[in-house]
């Protein structure tokens, strides 16, 4: 940079420095001057010595002193209140000086005149309208000696309606000169700002109407919940139509206030049913409650981000209430048409059995009887079914379902809908953290939250990750004996003691085979339909196997339900009521077990079957088996040749209704039996169907549970009676007639079978039937005991028997079970015995099979699994 150069730039920034001093400065100087003139002007006192006048203060009252005084006098004088326009324009001055103090200062003189003329021109019109329409207040007339000068001149020439006319447009185009405001600009603005501020008031009062009928929805609906609670407090019984009475009255006790907002959603889907059987559309109902209020919403919504204010936020809070309900049911109503309602899947084809085929064409063309009853004697099924629930009402159901889990603090969401002919499933997921405990303990409440007879939990479904809620249909429909008899299932099963329980919650045929059981435990209250299912069992083996195949032991306590059958040829005994004879049908059955044994073992079968194909074998080679056990009758001198032929053995079915009576009545010798037939006779083909009414612990003795594996609960009274058949909960929650829980052997899973219907009628067809096709040979010693009783080895003695009468004997069965400890010094201790009352408790716990004998080292091994934990 050379010497010129720097001189220049030296001087450009002293000019700059400058030019900003005397910009800061000039701007200083006149908000000053400002401030002193208005100071001047508004404490203006005619009294203070000033330019026209004396005054008799001799110090000046103007804050602005005399000076102040002295200016506020002269411009008051010449322009009377038209004087506030100096400040006001210096003020002008000093903003505009502020908005372009980074603009370069350009001077344009003829600019400067013009404006100059445009003010003086304001003065002249200004004063002379003040002149004209004088305001009091001044000495001299408001518009100052200028404005009385103009007035005067121009009401000469102009009258006051020209002169006010003309003062007014000079007025107007003056403004416009000295300040460059356009006139038509201003008034789109403040047309602008008035279409705004009328926005504003309009939309602020749409928010205040919308928070009024919020507050007082909420308030009326508080007031509805409060009523309600009271009438459904009073309410003894739910009337028709019990869905819909119950989504306003029932579980509303248990709804926080927090939740007014599910009542509303729970009156809407009442609301909507209603509608539908009004015939009404659903819209026509539900929107009238929001319609005020959604009107302005999507403009309040705009405006609430805009609007901080504190009054605006609260408006705020209230239409995001009422938008987030109307989510809700958009979301309610989004999901009714998302869930997935299927019937179950049924596995069964539905195809009539060839068995039936074969009926109808033996009646067609007058076949030869066939060796067993025709399934036509029963009744038939029904032609019309009973249908479950609509779609709608099930999607409501769904809801509902969510809602009042909901009210529990359970959140889940239904996922899917399974209708079935006597129940329908939801299979619903619940949110993370939800144990499924939680709901099971719920049911009760459900059921009555739903206004349905009883809610199931199904805590796990296999092959799903759902938790299943069983709901009753409104009309069940009845499984007619024949349908299940007629399915290709029953028909192809081989087993002779194939039992047709009725069909699973999707309709299929529930099927089993007793052989594999081997024994079953029935139990149920009264009226739960239990003698009906043994019934049907019974048919079921009836229609399936001949008396070679299949013999029963029937005993009848109550002497009522089991006498029917008395004289078809398959009883081995007849119906046996008499419970000493009962225990000596149980003795003989022991008894037979053993002689089966041994056969078996001469004969090297393992089980029945290989010994009943032996020996058919030898029979149709014309080499028939002989007995091995047979031993030559001295007295008789009878010899090789007289050896007896074998023949097949058929299996043996005992069929115990109310099991609990015979053990009242016989005792524990009774359970001992049952145990020592439970634990060997599969293999033997003897087979246990025990019934009882009273599931409690002293009648299924942890000893019977051990040995009978296999069990069906019909509906009980409570949980600990489920838990006492099933080891679990579940058959409380059953609907009685016939609905059951069969737990299949080696699972912890139940299914639940609604139970075939048999009637009387059919009943007695069949026995009739039977009865006409071949007469019972009956077995004497069953009943009379013969001398069977004392040849059963392993099976204790009267002596034991007292022992095991002994009052302790349970407390020390349930001692050493839980102990897993079978020692007789053990015993003694915990029972605080004498050692040879210890030593005979163990001796017959011995013999129940609860305990093995004793080792080389005299410990025992405890066989029985520990009692249940209730
Ligand atoms: N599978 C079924 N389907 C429809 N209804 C049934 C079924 N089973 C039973 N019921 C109805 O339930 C009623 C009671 O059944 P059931 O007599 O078998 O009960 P229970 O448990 O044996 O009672 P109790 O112990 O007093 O004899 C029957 O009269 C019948 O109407």
């Amino acid at each position: 940079m050379n010497e010129a150069e720097a001189k220049v730039d030296k001087q450009g920034r002293f000019q700059a420095y400058i030019s900003q001093g005397v910009r800061e400065g000039a701007l200083i100087g006149l908000v000053a001057l400002c401030v002193y003139l208005f100071m001047a002007l508004i404490s203006y006192n005619p009294e203070d010595p000033g330019w026209a006048n004396t005054g008799h203060n001799q110090v000046a009252t103007n804050y602005a002193g005399r000076t102040g005084a002295w200016f506020a006098n002269v411009l008051f004088y010449f322009f009377g209140y038209v004087a506030y326009l100096f400040p006001l324009l210096i003020s002008y001055k000093a903003w505009l000086q502020f908005h372009n103090r980074h603009k370069k200062m350009e001077f344009h003189w003829p600019l400067f005149f013009v404006r100059l003329l445009g003010f003086v021109l304001v003065l002249i019109s200004a004063t002379g309208l003040l002149s004209i329409y004088s305001i009091a207040g001044l000495p001299i007339s408001s518009g100052g000696v200028l404005g009385q000068e103009i007035s005067a001149s121009m009401l000469k020439a102009f009258n006051l309606s020209g002169s006010s006319l003309l003062l007014v447009a000079i007025f107007l185009f003056s403004i416009t000169v000295f300040t460059g405001l356009s006139w038509l600009k201003l008034m789109d603005r403040t047309g602008a700002l008035t279409l705004k501020l009328a926005y504003k008031l309009i939309a602020g009062f749409k928010r205040f109407k919308a928070y009024i009928a919020e507050r007082s929805a909420d308030a009326h609906e508080r007031k509805a919940d409060k009523e309600r609670q009271q009438s459904s407090a009073k309410q003894t019984a739910v009337k028709e139509p019990p869905l819909l009475l119950d989504e306003v009255s029932v579980g509303s006790e248990n709804e926080p206030q927090r939740n007014s907002l599910f009542s509303k959603i729970k009156n809407r889907v009442a609301l909507k049913k209603h509608a539908k059987a009004e015939g009404l559309n659903e819209h026509s109902v539900s929107p009238k409650r929001v319609d005020p209020v959604l009107g302005g919403i999507e403009q309040h919504q705009v405006e609430v981000g805009r609007d901080r204010s504190k009054e605006s936020k609260q408006h705020s809070t209230a239409i995001e209430k009422i938008v987030a309900k109307e989510k809700i049911i958009a979301e309610e109503d989004q999901k009714g048409k998302g869930l997935k309602i299927a019937p179950f899947l049924k596995k069964s084809s539905q195809s009539e059995s060839k068995r039936v085929a074969k009926e109808k064409q033996g009646k067609l063309f007058a076949f030869e009887e066939g060796r067993l009853p025709p399934i036509t004697l029963l009744d038939p099924p029904e032609k019309i079914k009973e249908q479950g629930y609509s779609k709608e009402v099930l999607e409501h159901l769904s809801r509902l379902l969510e809602e009042k889990l909901g009210d529990f603090g359970v959140s889940i969401e239904v996922v899917e809908v399974n209708p079935g002919p006597v129940i329908t499933r939801f299979e619903i997921q619940p949110a993370p953290g939800v144990k499924v405990s939680r709901i099971t303990n719920l049911a009760k409440d459900l059921a009555r939250s739903l206004a349905v007879l009883s809610v199931r939990v199904v805590e796990v479904i296999p092959g799903k990750s759902v938790v299943g809620i069983e709901i009753p249909n409104e009309k069940r429909q009845i499984v007619r004996f024949s349908e299940v008899l007629s399915t290709k299932e029953f028909d192809d099963s081989q087993s002779p003691l194939t039992l047709a329980l009725g069909n699973d919650i999707a309709g299929d045929p529930i099927v089993v085979d007793l052989a594999k059981m081997p024994h079953l435990l029935v139990a149920g209250t009264t009226g739960s339909g239990k003698s009906v299912g043994v019934n049907a069992m019974l048919l079921s083996m009836l229609y399936k196997s001949t008396p070679e195949e299949v013999r029963l032991i029937m005993i009848d306590p109550k002497m009522l339900e089991l006498s029917i059958y008395d004289g078809i040829p398959h009883l081995l005994t007849p119906v046996v009521t008499d419970m000493k004879e009962a225990a000596n049908s149980l003795r003989w059955c022991v008894a037979e077990m053993e002689r089966r044994y041994r056969l078996m073992a001469a004969l090297g079968v393992r089980n029945l079957a290989g010994y009943n194909r032996k020996v058919k074998d030898g029979i149709e080679a014309g080499e028939p088996l002989k007995d091995p056990l047979w031993k030559p009758d001295e007295n008789l001198l009878n010899g090789e040749e007289d050896r007896p032929e074998l023949t097949t053995l058929p299996c043996v079915v005992v069929v115990v209704d109310e099991f609990a009576d015979m053990m009242m009545i016989v005792g524990k010798k009774v359970e001992e039996l049952i145990a020592r037939i439970a634990q060997k006779a599969r293999a033997a083909g003897i087979h246990l169907i025990l019934a009882t009414q009273r599931p409690s612990v002293d009648v299924i003795t942890g000893l019977i549970k051990a040995n009978v594996p296999t069990r069906i609960a019909f509906q009980v009274s409570s949980r600990i009676d489920s838990r006492t058949i099933l080891d679990q909960g579940g058959a409380e929650q059953l609907l009685g007639h016939g609905d059951m829980l069969y737990m299949p052997p080696g699972t912890g899973m139940p299914i639940r079978v609604h139970g075939a219907f048999v009637s009387d009628d059919e009943v007695h067809r069949t026995v009739d039937d039977w009865k006409q096709r071949g007469e019972p040979d009956y077995i004497e010693e069953i009943l009379t005991g013969g001398d069977t009783s004392e040849a059963i080895p392993g099976l204790s003695g009267e002596s034991s028997g007292d022992s095991e009468q002994d009052a302790l004997f349970d407390e020390a069965v349930a001692f050493v079970t839980e102990t897993r400890r079978a020692s007789i010094s053990s015993v003694q201790r915990k029972l605080k015995i004498g050692y040879n009352r210890a030593a005979n408790l163990v001796e017959a716990m011995e013999a129940a099979g609860v305990v093995s004998e004793a080792g080389h080292n005299g410990a025992r091994e405890v066989l029985a699994p520990p009692p249940p934990k209730d």
